[in-house]
Formats: structure tokens, sequence, C-alpha cells
């Protein structure tokens, strides 16, 4: 548990920082700002234990940036590598048969394969009507929860998660039945509930903390029942997503359905069984729980910040439109500008482990780093930097962003290429659903921000998750009718 030596340049947080979420109930932010953020901005980079060893996180970004460009040194890994026993690998690759492999943790030509056969799957043109149809089911919902629980705030998680699967599976795999079976929240979806499940056996700090703990599914039962999970999701996601999808193949419709290309490169060789459920699992749940964690999130900043919920209001409110589908989404400039606000300031992937260290190397010309280092970032940090961002670099404050389409996608693309904002990777490695997840959001925040006024239920703790995907705990909103 001593930190290592090397790099000498570099504090590191101290062991005992690890144990907090395990031992005590708190909040990630608080710990971030207490015993991490000083010596993180100060030195632009800190060794920190995570997953069961020491790892190097960077912040500063011209540090990012050189390790994102710099792959042949600093090579992508995923989980299956780093800690090939754990329940967290077993979900994106089964250790039971050779070591997992998927398009977020491959590279090389393994990655180059995988990324021919989905890239056009994510970035097709989307059909905005089945997110709107969704949307304004989600609005129902909410309408009618509130209904139930006057002055009572209602618990968003579950409901978004339900939407931003049904997103996925209309728009992405081409499953509307499916889709809009999620939206109707009197049913239950046996592809919902088990991911609900299981996503709370694996996002517990204890076991993210200690893996090793993973290998002991024989005595304790928690593991155990963790990987049975895993292969209930798994088999469940393979036989909804990709037979129904299989019957258009055959009709030669589709060419662009994740599903179909998936299927048809498994059927021709490329990918094989494993090959095929590793993606399909990896794709599913990128593609379904950050767009969920950006929109819990975007909510919960919106609800504490009324002056910024109601000016974004006024700015959409007059819009004369007689229908939804007609609307070019990528023009409502203070509507994009909160949504990369909410991106900056909390990332849906706050801290990110995905890179080893191939050789030894020498970051920002002065930090030695030993093979085998892992190294990684943490985005809620870069994303705040305060050279980067200014002084205010805490404050949601949309206009940072600019007031014209022209000045923000300016910053945007200026800002993710320098790596002072990092929320969706970058690189040759960056996000291939960016495109789909800022559709998702701009529609949902459109649909609610006309429907409704929304606040944070004055009897909610504000509070963060402990561990895991960043985001406030178990947030409740009080909507009101407008
Ligand atoms: C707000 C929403 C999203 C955020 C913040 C986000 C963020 C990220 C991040 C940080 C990575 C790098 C992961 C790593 O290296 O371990 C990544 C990669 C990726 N994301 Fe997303 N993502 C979002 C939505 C989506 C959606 C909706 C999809 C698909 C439908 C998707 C598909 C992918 C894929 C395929 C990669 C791997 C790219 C490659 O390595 O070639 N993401 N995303």
């Amino acid at each position: 548990f001593t930190p290592p030596r090397h790099p000498r340049e570099i504090p590191s947080v101290p062991f005992w920082v690890t144990l907090l979420p395990v031992l005590f109930d708190v909040d990630q932010q608080q710990i971030f700002e207490q015993y991490i953020a000083t010596r993180l901005y100060r030195h632009g980079a800190i060794k920190l234990f995570f997953a069961g060893q020491w790892n190097i996180i960077v912040e500063r970004p011209e540090f990012i940036s050189e390790v994102l460009k710099r792959e042949q040194i600093y090579n992508k890994s995923g989980n299956q590598k780093k800690i090939p026993h754990s329940v967290l690998a077993d979900f994106l690759g089964d250790h039971v048969l050779a070591a997992g492999s998927n398009i977020i943790s491959a590279r090389g030509e393994e990655w180059r394969c995988y990324r021919t056969i989905i890239k056009p799957g994510l970035q097709k043109v989307i059909d905005t009507k089945r997110i709107i149809d969704n949307t304004r089911k989600l609005r129902e919902t909410f309408r009618q929860m509130q209904g139930k629980s006057i002055q009572k705030g209602i618990p968003i998680q579950e409901i978004l998660q339900r939407y931003s699967s049904a997103n996925l599976l209309c728009c992405i795999f081409d499953c509307p039945e499916l889709g809009s079976q999620m939206m109707s929240m009197e049913h239950d979806v046996l592809l919902h509930t088990t991911q609900l499940t299981l996503k709370r056996y694996l996002f517990r700090p204890i076991f993210m903390n200690f893996p090793v703990l993973d290998r002991l599914a024989s005595v304790i039962p928690s593991r155990a029942k963790a990987r049975r999970l895993i292969r209930q999701f798994s088999e469940l996601l393979q036989a909804e997503v990709i037979p129904s999808s299989g019957k258009k193949l055959q009709n030669g419709e589709n060419a662009n359905c994740l599903g179909d290309r998936l299927r048809s490169a498994w059927r021709d060789g490329t990918l094989n069984t494993k090959q095929l459920r590793d993606n399909l699992n990896v794709l599913y749940v990128a593609g379904q729980e950050n767009p969920q964690l950006l929109m819990v999130s975007s909510l919960y900043l919106l609800g504490k910040h009324s002056e910024i919920q109601e000016y974004l209001r006024e700015k959409i409110k007059d819009l004369s439109i007689s229908n939804l589908d007609d609307l070019d989404w990528r023009s409502l400039p203070y509507l994009t500008a909160t949504i990369l606000e909410c991106l900056r300031l909390l990332p849906p992937i706050s801290q990110l482990v995905n890179r080893h260290v191939a050789e030894p190397a020498c970051l920002g010309g002065r930090m030695h780093i030993p093979r085998g280092t892992y190294i990684g970032y943490n985005s809620y940090a870069t994303n705040r930097d305060p050279v980067a961002w200014g002084p205010d670099a805490n404050d949601f404050r949309p206009e940072r962003w600019g007031s014209t389409d022209e000045q923000i996608s300016r910053k945007y693309r200026s800002a993710k290429a320098r790596a002072e904002f990092i929320s969706f990777h970058g690189g040759s490695r960056a996000c291939l659903g960016e495109k789909f997840a800022l559709l998702q959001m701009r529609i949902s925040l459109f649909v609610l921000a006309r429907a409704f006024r929304w606040e944070l239920d004055p009897e909610w703790k504000d509070q963060m998750t402990p561990a895991g995907p960043l985001h406030p705990r178990g947030v409740r909103l009080v909507f009101k009718k407008l």
C-alpha cells in the first residue's frame, strides 16, 4: 500500500483516502475537494490508489494531450487487462474464456476492426421523431408522478434510465417495440430490471477499490450473484437486440442498424461469439448509462440554479414550432451552451484510468514514468482547471461558451483539441456517440423546460455518489406545471 517512488516529481494521495468511501457514507465531490484538488492542481498529476493499484492521475491539459497523442507509449487498455479477475472485467469480457475485448478497450488492428463495424451504426442520421416520441412520454410520466405526490419530489434516475435505454434501442439498435416497452413505466422490462440490480452490485466502493475481493465469489455471495447477473444481462441483451435486427438483415434493409452490423460481422466470422457479446455489452452500457447520467446531472444543476433554468426557458419558450421534427436542434445556442456547461461541471465519467505505459516515458519532459504504470485522468478536475477556465471555473455559467452557434462550436472545438474539456475523451479514441448523446440532451431539456419549472426537493440531501460514476445520489425533483 506504499506509493511507488516514481515519478518522484508528483505527490501521492495517502492510501487511507481510498478507504473513506469504503468505511463511511461520503460524497466523492467533497473527498476530491478536501484531499485531492490542491495537490492535483499544484502538480498537474498525482499518484492515487484505485482499483487495487497505484495509478497516475493526470490533470493538466497539456499532459493529457500528450497521453492521447502518444498512443504507442500510452497504450489504450481496459479493465480486462488491468483487473482481469474482477467482476467489472467479467461484465465486458468473460474471464473464463480468453481475456475479453471491446471497441473501448482494444487497440491496434483489433480496435480498427471493431470500429469499422460499429462506427457507421453510431454515426448515422438519427431519426429525431423517435427521440421526440420518447421525450413526450417522459414528460407525461413526470406529470403523472408529480400529480400523485404533490409537493414531494420524485426520484428521476430510474425513469431516465428507461428513457435513455429507449432512445438507444429505438434509434441505434432499431428495436422500437422494446424501446416502447421501456417507456411504459407501469410494465417491468427484464433487461431494465436486471441492469438496475446489476449496477447496485457493480458500483460498491469496496469492490471498486479492492477488486481482488471479486476472486472470492465462493465466500462472498454478492460477488457470485454479481457474476450471475452479468451472465443473465448479457444473454438477455443478445436475445433482445440481435435476433430482431437479424430479420431485417435478411430483407437487406437497414445497413446502418448497429444490431444488424454486429450480427452480420458475427455471421461472417469477423467477430467470434465472445467478441460480439463483449462489444454489445459495452455499447449498450456506454450508450445508455452516460446519457442518463448527463441528464440526471443536468436536471440537478438546473434545479439548483433556478435563474439559469429560467433564462433557458426564456430563450426557448417563444419559438413558434408547429412541429418539433422541423426544428434545427443544433441552432439553439443557449440550450447547447447549457448542456456543454453541465457536461463540463459534472462529466458522467469523472475519472478514467485507461492507459498502460508500454515503455519508460517522460511526461511533460520531466516526469519519468516507469513501464507498466497505469495512467488516467480526472475529467472533473481538468474540466474545472482554473488556468484553462479562469477563476470562476467552478461556477455554472453557460455564457462562457459564447452566445452564437459559431462562437460555441469554436470554443467547444478548441477546448476539446487542447484537452481542456475531456468529457468525451479525445484524439483518435474520442467517443463515437457524442452527437447522439447531445441530440437527446437537446430534445429532452427543450421539451421539459417548456413543460415544467423544477427544483430540488428540499427534503433531499444534496450529495454526490460515494464512488463510481459521479452524479447526485438519488436526486429528487419537484416539477411544477407551467
Ligand atoms: C453524455 C454521453 C457520453 C459521454 C460523456 C461519453 C464519454 C465517453 C468517454 C469518456 C469515452 C472513452 C472511454 C474510455 O476510454 O474508457 C467514450 C468512448 C466511447 N463512447 Fe461514449 N460517451 C457518451 C455517450 C455515448 C453513446 C450514446 C454511445 C453509443 C451509442 C457511446 C459510444 C462510445 C464508444 C463506441 C466509445 C469508444 C470509442 C473508441 O475508442 O473508438 N458513447 N465515451
